[in-house]
């Protein structure tokens, strides 16, 4: 079954390919070249839907009648920091930074409040939309974060990040061991049911 992924990041994708290994998944800029999405919706689910929404339009326009397209909206809320960054996780420090710089300012902020390690959780809101329906599903994934980057595997917060039942961050533990509890691939495994009921 052919999936377009409405996302541009390559962590994400790369977790996507392995975590469909019997689909074949397409990045949106293999068929559609640049397209910036302004998620200027309020949860994660708005964000969600407009990036898988948006895409299918797009695809609909080419004459790509018949495909099945999948957006993720994800980021690292953090209680003790207002819940930040929450929806905002891509553009913590700014709108383009990068993980390096957004790894930098949590850094910065759990520092200012003395923090060296505080819970924190990952939601991932995975959109559906196939056939001009809209599906959306979450999952979670509850731990701690830390002041300092530990390893570097995975993309993102991973680094800073230590799942509940662990003692080392994501970034040492590496993807086999996310693949198993992560909140994409909680959310996955939901879309992956409504996959059965639509397709
Ligand atoms: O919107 P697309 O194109 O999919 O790519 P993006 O990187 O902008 O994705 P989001 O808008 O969903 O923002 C998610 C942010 O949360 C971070 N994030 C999400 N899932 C993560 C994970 O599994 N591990 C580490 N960081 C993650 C990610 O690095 C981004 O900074
Ligand atoms: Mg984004």
């Amino acid at each position: 079954m052919k999936i377009v992924l409405a996302s541009a990041n390559k962590g994400k994708i790369a977790e996507f390919e392995k975590l469909m290994p019997h689909d074949e998944v397409i990045a949106f800029s293999e068929i559609l070249g640049k397209i910036e999405i302004d998620e200027d919706q309020d949860t994660f689910k708005g964000n969600a839907i407009k990036k898988a929404q948006t895409i299918y339009d797009e695809l609909q326009k080419i004459g790509q009648k018949d495909v099945i397209v999948i957006s993720d909206d994800s980021g690292i809320t953090v209680p003790a920091l207002n819940n930040e960054p929450g929806i905002y996780s891509a553009r913590y420090a700014g709108i383009g930074s990068t993980d390096k710089e957004n790894n930098e300012k949590l850094i910065q902020n759990l520092n200012a409040k003395n923090l060296e390690i505080t819970p924190a959780f990952y939601t991932a809101c995975i959109s559906i939309v196939y056939k001009n329906e809209v599906y959306t599903v979450h999952g979670w994934m509850y731990g701690n974060v830390i002041n300092k980057e530990l390893g570097d595997g995975g993309f993102g917060y991973d680094p800073m990040f230590i799942p509940n039942g662990f003692d080392k961050t994501l970034g040492e533990l590496g993807y086999e061991a996310k693949k198993g509890f992560s909140h994409r691939t909680k959310a996955l495994n939901l879309a992956k049911k409504v996959l059965d009921v639509i397709l």
